[in-house]
C-alpha cells in the first residue's frame, strides 16, 4: 500500500535547499523502493511559512534563492500568503542555525512538532545539545522518534554504526575527526602553501562552515557531535560543561612540518572513553602516528574509530562535509523512520 509522509522544513538555508533538490530528483525512486510519497508541504523561514497541503512544487522552490528571500519569492509566484509558522505534517526537518546557548529556534520548533505528533529529523545541533534528554522524553510520550544523523557528522555514518552495527557490543571508546572545516584547514595548511584564513574562507565558500565559524575552529562543533554520540550510545546525560574542548587555532605550519618529519599529522580528535564507571569526553588537537587509520582522513573528509570489547576496532572514513551529504543524511533518516 502506498504511504504518504508530509514534511515541514524549518530553516531554508544551504542544507534545506539541497534537500529539496535531492527529494525532487529522487521522489519517483522513493515511491518505487519504499512505497512512500514524501511531500514537502511547508517551509518556515524567519519571515514566516509557505504552506500547500498537497505539497510545494519542489522544482520551482529549489530554483529560488535560499532563506526568507526564496520563501517570499515562492509565495508571490504561487499567489500564497506568508503564514505564521505552524507545525502540521508527519515529519519536521530542522535546519535552522545551531545556537548552543539557548537551543535556538530549533528548540521551540521541535517541541511544537512533538506536540503535533510529528517525527523529527534534525541536521541542526543546538536544540539537541541543549535539551536532548527532555526532547527524547517528549518524543516517547507522544510515540514519536527523533533522528539526528545530520547533526552527528552527516554523510559519515556514526550513530547508525553504534546503534545498529555494534548493537549488543560493549563500546569502550569512540575517537573521531568529526568536523570537515577544521580538517580541511589542517590539511590545506599541511599540504598546500595556504594560510589558516584562506583555508577557512574556502571552507565557507563550500557551504560547510557554521554560520559562526568559531564553532568549527574552536572545537565546539566536534564537541557537540561527540557529546550527541556519547549520550545516544552510552545513554549518559552529559553536557558541554563536562568536556575539555580545545580547537585548532594554535597549531602553526611549523608544528605541522615538525610532525611530518616522523610521518605524523596533526588532527582535531573528538573522543569519548570509558574509564571505570565514568565516560570521559574531550576534543583536542593530537599528533597521529602513521599507523593510526585516522591519519588518512584528508580535506573535508571525516572519520570515526570505535573500539569494542567483542568486535575489535571498527573504522569508517570518508563522508566529507558537504551540504548535499547533509541533505542525504536527512533523507536516510526519513527512510529509516518509515522502515
Ligand atoms: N552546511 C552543512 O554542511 C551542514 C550544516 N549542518 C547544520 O544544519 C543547520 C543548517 O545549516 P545551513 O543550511 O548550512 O545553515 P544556513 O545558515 O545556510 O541556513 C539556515 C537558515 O535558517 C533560516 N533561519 C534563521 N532563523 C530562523 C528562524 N527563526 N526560523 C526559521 N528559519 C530561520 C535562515 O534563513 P532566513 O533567516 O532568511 O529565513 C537560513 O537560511 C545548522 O544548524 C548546521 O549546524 C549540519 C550538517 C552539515
Ligand atoms: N560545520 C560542519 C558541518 C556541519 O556539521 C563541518 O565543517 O563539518
Amino acid at each position: 500500500m502506498m504511504k504518504q509522509r508530509k514534511i515541514v522544513i524549518t530553516g531554508y538555508g544551504t542544507v534545506a535547499k539541497e534537500f529539496v533538490e535531492l527529494l525532487d530528483q529522487k521522489k519517483e525512486e522513493l515511491v518505487e523502493k519504499y512505497h512512500t510519497e514524501f511531500k514537502v508541504v511547508g517551509v518556515i523561514g524567519s519571515i514566516g511559512m509557505i504552506y500547500e497541503p498537497d505539497g510545494l512544487n519542489l522544482s520551482v522552490l529549489h530554483q529560488l534563492p535560499k532563506g526568507s528571500l526564496g520563501i517570499s519569492q515562492y509565495a508571490s509566484r504561487k499567489d500564497l500568503s506568508i503564514e505564521s509558522p505552524l507545525l502540521k505534517g508527519d515529519i519536521l526537518l530542522e535546519c535552522t542555525p545551531t545556537n548552543l546557548e539557548t537551543g535556538g529556534p530549533a528548540l521551540s520548533y521541535m517541541k511544537q512538532a512533538l506536540e503535533a505528533k510529528m517525527d523529527i529529523v534534525s541536521v541542526s545541533k543546538g536544540a539537541l545539545v541543549h535539551s536532548l534528554p527532555e526532547l527524547l522524553e517528549r518524543a516517547t510520550a507522544n510515540g514519536r522518534q527523533i533522528k539526528y544523523s545530520g547533526a552527528t557528522a552527516a554523510a559519515l555514518p556514526t550513530l547508525d554504526i553504534g546503534e545498529f552495527s555494534l548493537a549488543g557490543s560493549n563500546i569502550l571508546s569512540i575517537k573521531g575527526i568529526l568536523n570537515g572545516t577544521s580538517n580541511f584547514i589542517l590539511t590545506s595548511m599541511s599540504e598546500g602553501n595556504i594560510t589558516f584564513g584562506e583555508a577557512l574562507h574556502q571552507a565557507q565558500e563550500k557551504g560547510i562552515a557554521e554560520k559562526n565559524p568559531d564553532l568549527d575552529i574552536k572545537g565546539l562543533d566536534s564537541a557537540c557531535k561527540i557529546l550527541l554520540l556519547a549520550n545516544g550510545l552510552f545513554h549518559t546525560k552529559l553536557t558541554l560543561k563536562d568536556m575539555a574542548i580545545e580547537g585548532i587555532e594554535k597549531i602553526t605550519k611549523a608544528d605541522m612540518q615538525r610532525a611530518k618529519i616522523n610521518g605524523c599529522e596533526w588532527k582535531l580528535i573528538a573522543a569519548a572513553k570509558k574509564q571505570g564507571d565514568r565516560l570521559i569526553l574531550q576534543v583536542k588537537p593530537e599528533i597521529l602516528a602513521p599507523e593510526n587509520p585516522l591519519i588518512h582522513v584528508k580535506g573535508t573528509n571525516k572519520g570515526i574509530l570505535f573500539e569494542t570489547e567483542e568486535m575489535g576496532t571498527i573504522c569508517c572514513v570518508g563522508g566529507a562535509s558537504h551540504p548535499k551529504g547533509a541533505a542525504a543524511a536527512a533523507l536516510k533518516d526519513m527512510i529509516n523512520l518509515i522502515r
